[in-house]
């Protein structure tokens, strides 16, 4: 904090002082961590876009022929490519996908036209490599690599003979009968312009999103696919807070952001429309956010008891560390410190993927991990709370290109023969899947935490070992014990507890 900037010489620094200077030590923070593209960067994708629109609209006439529509339809007919996602939302990293949508007409089918016509257009071009059709996922896609960044590209297909180049995804006349399939594929879209519509001001929400982001990315609360939250569901969370606070700094939208949802009366819904809430019916998951279209709609989640709990404890350290984040000695880095795996678990579920090439790895890694709720289901039932650590390590010394996960498991005394039983159960699951590309070779094992590979991100101070088992023998599934968690900024690092709701705190305690 800079000294002596109060109006008066010597005063102490005005309130909207120190928010503006907390504000810039945090934007300073981001910069430093890379947050922001470069502008080659973004011009990389733009052109990306670009190109891609120019193979549609060819890819678009070309089908049209064939389809011997009269000429003067032929000259008529458009299909466009709308971007969303991080990048459509402008919150993008450097290693951020490009999501973007293909939208055609009528006539234009996903099985035929879209997953054989355009995917062989795709595979044709010299910039596109690594080109997969991703049928049986809730959004279908084709997944490919355009100039060297990934593309995740869904279809939706409109009643209409001509799609416009920048058609409004909100407006009634281009969904009406549209299939369930393209209803799906156009959510990102539609979600991403509503929350484009409600946010009071962009450059804040971008700045939000991407500071929370890279809080869940470091400390493993980031990603579906690993039962955590993905991209849109901090994007509504971002947006909600926003929308509560229009005059706030960054920083204090920050602190908010943890203090609105270290608080929340889970699985009350976060909903950006108020009038949205379904009338009747169960809520969907642990963690309800639902899409800001203006229909009943959910995001997906994967989110089980275990990651719920780790959400939830992370939102309560996140609380707990900026509630004070206008007090001089306050320091934004320790938010963002990386989660100490190694020092936070006695044990580990290792989950070791091969395949013969790194091709046939990247493939066979995907469908894995599509298929990683399930697995943390399995072991959970064997080995209880479980922590689906999402960092990808790789064994230079195996033979075979491989990636492994290591899942901390929470129980310190365990039967590390009980894996050979979920290897089994999931190994069944994994076969049972419609999935047609090479198979490779999964293996599970229990390790501890001596065995972890010595990097960065799973060594950390030894202190937090013990608390971080405090906390999690502090979970309770107990829901009559009618209680909220509290964090305790009294223990050294962290630790979760139970408050009565007479307030008197009943479960913490240290070890
Ligand atoms: N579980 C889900 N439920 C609803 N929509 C989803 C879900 N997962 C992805 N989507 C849609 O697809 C878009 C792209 O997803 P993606 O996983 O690429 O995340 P992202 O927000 O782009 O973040 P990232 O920077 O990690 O790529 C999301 O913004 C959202 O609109
Ligand atoms: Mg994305
Ligand atoms: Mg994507």
């Amino acid at each position: 904090m800079r000294k002596g900037r109060g109006k008066n010489k010597g005063s102490p620094p005005s309130m909207a002082e120190m928010e503006e200077d907390s504000s810039i030590s945090l934007r300073q923070l981001m910069a430093n961590e890379g947050l922001i593209p470069s502008l080659e960067d973004d011009e990389k994708r733009r052109t990306v876009i670009k190109k891609l629109q120019k193979i549609v609209l060819k890819w678009i006439k070309n089908v049209a022929w064939q389809r011997r529509l009269p000429q003067h339809q032929i000259i008529a007919t458009n299909a466009t490519v709308i971007a969303y996602g991080s990048y459509g939302l402008g919150v993008h990293g450097s290693e951020s996908d490009i999501d973007a949508l293909c939208i055609g007409p009528f006539f234009a089918s996903i099985a035929e036209d879209f997953f054989i016509i355009l995917c062989n257009m795709l595979k044709s071009r010299p910039e596109v490599s690594e080109v997969h059709c991703i049928k049986d996922a809730k959004v279908p896609l084709i997944r490919f690599k355009f100039d060297g960044i990934l593309v995740d590209l869904p279809y939706a297909q409109l009643r209409v003979l001509s799609v416009p180049k920048d058609v409004d995804v909100l407006n009634p006349f281009f969904l009406r009968d549209i299939d369930d399939t393209s209803w799906k594929s156009l959510s990102g879209v539609r979600a991403n312009k509503c929350i484009r519509q409600l946010v009071p001001s962009l450059e804040l929400f971008q700045s939000l999103l991407r500071c929370v982001k890279l809080w869940a990315k470091r400390r493993g609360v980031y990603g579906n696919l690993n039962g955590f939250l993905g991209g849109v569901h901090m994007a509504i969370l971002a947006a909600f807070v926003c929308g509560y606070h229009p005059n706030a700094t960054l920083s204090s939208l920050v602190a908010n952001f943890f203090n609105t949802f270290a608080n929340w009366q889970w699985p009350t819904p976060v909903a950006l429309l108020e009038d949205n809430y379904p009338a009747t019916g169960s809520l969907p998951g642990l963690m309800p956010i639902q899409l800001p279209c203006g229909s009943h709609q959910y995001c997906n989640s994967n989110i089980t008891k275990s990651t719920f709990y780790k959400i939830l404890a992370e939102f309560l350290r996140g609380h707990s560390l900026t509630k004070d984040y206008l007090k001089p000695n306050f320091s934004w880095k320790n938010l963002f410190e990386p989660y100490p795996y190694a020092n936070t678990y006695t044990w580990f579920a290792k989950i070791h993927l091969s395949a013969a090439n790194q091709e046939d790895l990247s493939v066979w890694v995907g469908w894995v991990k599509s298929r990683f709720r399930c697995l943390l289901i399995k072991i959970e039932e064997v080995y209880g709370i479980c922590d689906p650590n999402p960092i990808e390590y790789v064994e230079s010394y195996a033979k075979q290109p491989n990636i492994v996960f290591y899942w901390g498991l929470q129980l310190k005394n365990i039967n590390v023969s009980d894996i050979e039983s979920v290897e089994t159960d999931f190994l069944k699951n994994l076969n049972s899947g419609s999935f047609q590309g090479p198979f490779g070779r999964i293996q599970l094992s229990v390790v501890k935490a001596s065995q972890l590979p010595k990097n960065g991100e799973c060594a950390s101070n030894n202190k937090s070992k013990k608390v971080t088992h405090a906390y999690w023998r502090r979970i309770r599934e107990d829901k009559q014990c009618k209680s909220v968690p509290v964090y305790s900024h009294n223990l050294p690092g962290y630790v979760v507890g139970y408050k009565k709701m007479d307030n008197h705190i009943v479960c913490l305690d240290s070890v």
